[in-house]
C-alpha cells in the first residue's frame, strides 16, 4: 500500500505488518508518522483478511525512540500533519481498540513514546539486544495517561514509578523478568517468532478474541480519560521554557538545566 513516508504497510497472509521506518533518527516519531501509523492500523482493522498486527521498527538499532526531539528542538512541535493536529492519544486509543491482537516486534531500543507503543501492544516479543525505557522527564517530556497507569497495570506501581522517575534503561531478559515482553528471541527470528505467534492466533476464532480484547480494554478504558488530560498538560509543557531546555539540551548533546524550576510548593 503506497503514500507512506515514515512507515511501511505490508500484508503477509494473515498477518498486516506495519514498520516505523525512520532509523536515521532511531524510528523517533513526528506528527506526520502517527498520522500515517493511524492510517495503517485503520487499514488493518478494516481488512478482512487480517488477523493479527505486528508493530516493529527498522534496522536493528531502535524499534522506536518516542517523539522526535530534534524535530521538536527545531520547530517546538512535532511537525506538521494534514490533519493539522499531533494525534498520538488517538493512536494509543486505536492500538487498544482495534479487535485483532497486536503484537509488538521490539527489534531494538523502545524509549520514551516508544516505550509507550510497546506497552499498549497486545504483546510484546523482544529480540536479545531491545532495550527498554522510559525517556520524558530527561528531555521535558511526560507521556503519561496510558503511558504512566497502563505500565502500572503491566509491571505494578513500584516498578512503574522506578521506570519513569529514574529513567533507566532495562534489557531483554530483565524486561521478561518483570512481566513487560512475553518472549524473547534472537534479532534474526524475531520477525519470523512474531508472525508464527500471528498465524497462530489467527488460527483462534476471531469473534472470541475480539470479545476478549473488548473485556480487557473496559476494566483500564477509564485511563483513556487520563490520557487526555496528560496530554492536554504536555502540550503546555512541552511548549514551556522548562519544556524546551529538555529537547535544546538533546539536540545539543548537553545535559539539560532543570535546577532554575524548582518553583512549585
Ligand atoms: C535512544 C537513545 C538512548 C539511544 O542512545 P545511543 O547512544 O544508542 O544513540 P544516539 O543517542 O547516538 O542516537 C542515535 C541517533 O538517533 C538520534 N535519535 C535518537 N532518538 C531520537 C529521538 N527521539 N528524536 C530524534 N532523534 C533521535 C540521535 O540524535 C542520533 O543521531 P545523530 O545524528 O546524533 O547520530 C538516545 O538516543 C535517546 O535518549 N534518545 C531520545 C529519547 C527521547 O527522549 N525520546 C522522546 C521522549 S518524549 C516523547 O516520546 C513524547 C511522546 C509523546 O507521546 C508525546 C505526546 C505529546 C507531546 C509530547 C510527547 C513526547 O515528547
Amino acid at each position: 500500500m503506497g503514500d507512506y513516508e515514515d512507515i511501511r504497510y505490508e500484508v503477509d497472509g494473515p498477518t498486516a505488518v506495519i514498520t516505523i521506518d525512520r532509523p536515521e533518527r532511531y524510528n523517533a516519531f513526528r506528527g506526520r508518522t502517527v498520522e500515517e501509523l493511524i492510517k495503517a492500523f485503520r487499514a488493518a482493522w478494516a481488512d478482512k483478511q487480517v488477523q493479527a498486527v505486528i508493530l516493529t521498527g527498522a534496522g536493528e538499532k531502535a524499534f522506536c525512540t518516542g517523539g522526535d526531539v530534534k524535530q521538536r528542538a527545531e520547530t517546538g512541535d512535532y511537525g506538521p500533519t494534514e490533519s493539522g493536529m499531533f494525534e498520538i492519544g488517538y493512536l494509543h486509543k486505536l492500538i487498544r481498540d482495534i479487535p485483532k491482537p497486536v503484537i509488538a516486534a521490539v527489534n531494538g531500543i523502545a524509549v520514551g513514546g516508544g516505550h509507550v507503543l510497546h506497552v499498549l501492544c497486545d504483546v510484546t516479543i523482544a529480540s536479545e539486544t531491545a532495550r527498554f525505557g522510559q525517556a520524558g522527564p530527561k528531555v521535558g517530556s511526560f507521556d503519561a495517561g496510558f503511558g504512566t497507569a497502563y505500565l502500572a497495570r503491566v509491571v505494578g506501581e513500584k516498578k512503574a514509578r522506578e521506570i519513569w522517575f529514574w529513567c533507566r534503561q532495562y534489557d531483554a531478559a530483565e524486561a521478561e523478568r518483570m512481566g513487560l515482553v512475553n518472549a524473547v528471541v534472537p534479532g534474526g527470528e524475531l520477525l519470523k517468532t512474531a508472525k508464527a505467534w500471528a498465524e497462530e492466533v489467527a488460527e483462534k476464532s476471531p469473534t472470541a478474541i475480539r470479545f476478549c480484547k473488548q473485556s480487557f480494554n473496559a476494566d483500564t478504558d477509564h485511563q483513556a480519560g487520563l490520557s487526555n488530560l496528560a496530554m492536554s498538560a504536555l502540550d503546555l509543557f512541552t511548549a514551556s521554557p522548562e519544556g524546551l531546555e529538555g529537547a535544546q539540551a538533546f539536540a545539543e548533546k548537553r545535559k539539560p538545566e532543570f535546577n532554575s524550576y524548582v518553583n512549585w510548593h
